[in-house]
């Protein structure tokens, strides 16, 4: 394989992939997409080829791509990669995964914390996939709900944990920026399976956690 075909495959999981086309001086990444957002830029009344926009469809397909990245990506995969066998039955609490995800409505942002715990049954996930399967999640067009829903299940099924409980605290730039224009509302959503569902003390003991830390 050639010097050239084995830096193309390198940039092909890259997010910054530049043109190697040595006949062309203009980079370009994903015509498709950087046609739709040239045409938007006419539709909004500005003028592509001026400078400060010359690189703004590829710039913003380049963002599109990262985030919606997470259609690419399994939970399963993420998990499976460090489940560890491990006696521990207490609950295991990581909080304060900040997120950014787009709404489906308006392609806006909407960003907060994730806050997620489980209850071990044989085996624990290494930590960081915790906060990865958020951003697998998250890196879609998504409603809030749906985010805390999803990843409470793919915890819950590929955990096989006694209870996922996962509360999600979010702001909504389509509703600061636009509409209805409310700065300081934020919204929680929460999916509680398993123990944390049947029991209240497991619920409160993780609220407990998620409110105050642990120590
Ligand atoms: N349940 C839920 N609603 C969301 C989420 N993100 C955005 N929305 C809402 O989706 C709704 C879409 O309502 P529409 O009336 O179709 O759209 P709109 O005219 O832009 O609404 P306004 O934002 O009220 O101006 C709005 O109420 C948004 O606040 C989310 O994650 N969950
Ligand atoms: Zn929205």
């Amino acid at each position: 394989m050639s010097e050239k075909e084995q830096f193309s495959r390198v940039l092909a999981h890259s997010h910054y992939a530049p043109n190697l086309d040595a006949d062309s001086d203009e980079e370009v990444y994903d015509p498709k997409k950087e046609a739709l957002v040239r045409s938007m830029l006419v539709a909004l009344g500005e003028n592509p080829t001026r400078d400060g926009l010359r690189r703004t469809p590829l710039r913003v397909a380049k963002a599109m791509d990262f985030l919606t990245s997470g259609y690419q990506l399994s939970a399963e995969d993420v998990i499976k990669k460090a489940l560890f066998d491990e006696d521990c039955k207490e609950m295991v609490v990581v909080r304060d995964i900040e997120f950014y995800s787009l709404c489906e409505h308006h392609m806006l942002p909407f960003f907060g914390h994730a806050h997620v715990g489980y209850l071990p049954n044989g085996k624990v996930v290494g930590l960081s996939k915790i906060a990865r399967v958020v951003d697998v999640f998250a890196r879609r067009l998504q409603v809030q709900e749906r985010l805390t829903n999803q990843v409470a299940d793919a915890l819950m099924t590929h955990l096989g944990a006694h209870g996922v409980a996962v509360v999600i605290e979010a702001s909504h730039t389509c509703m600061m920026m636009r509409g209805v224009q409310k700065q300081r509302s934020t919204t929680v959503s929460s999916a509680m399976r398993g123990a944390f569902q049947d029991d209240p003390r497991t619920r409160a003991e993780f609220m407990s956690f998620i409110r105050s830390g642990a120590g």
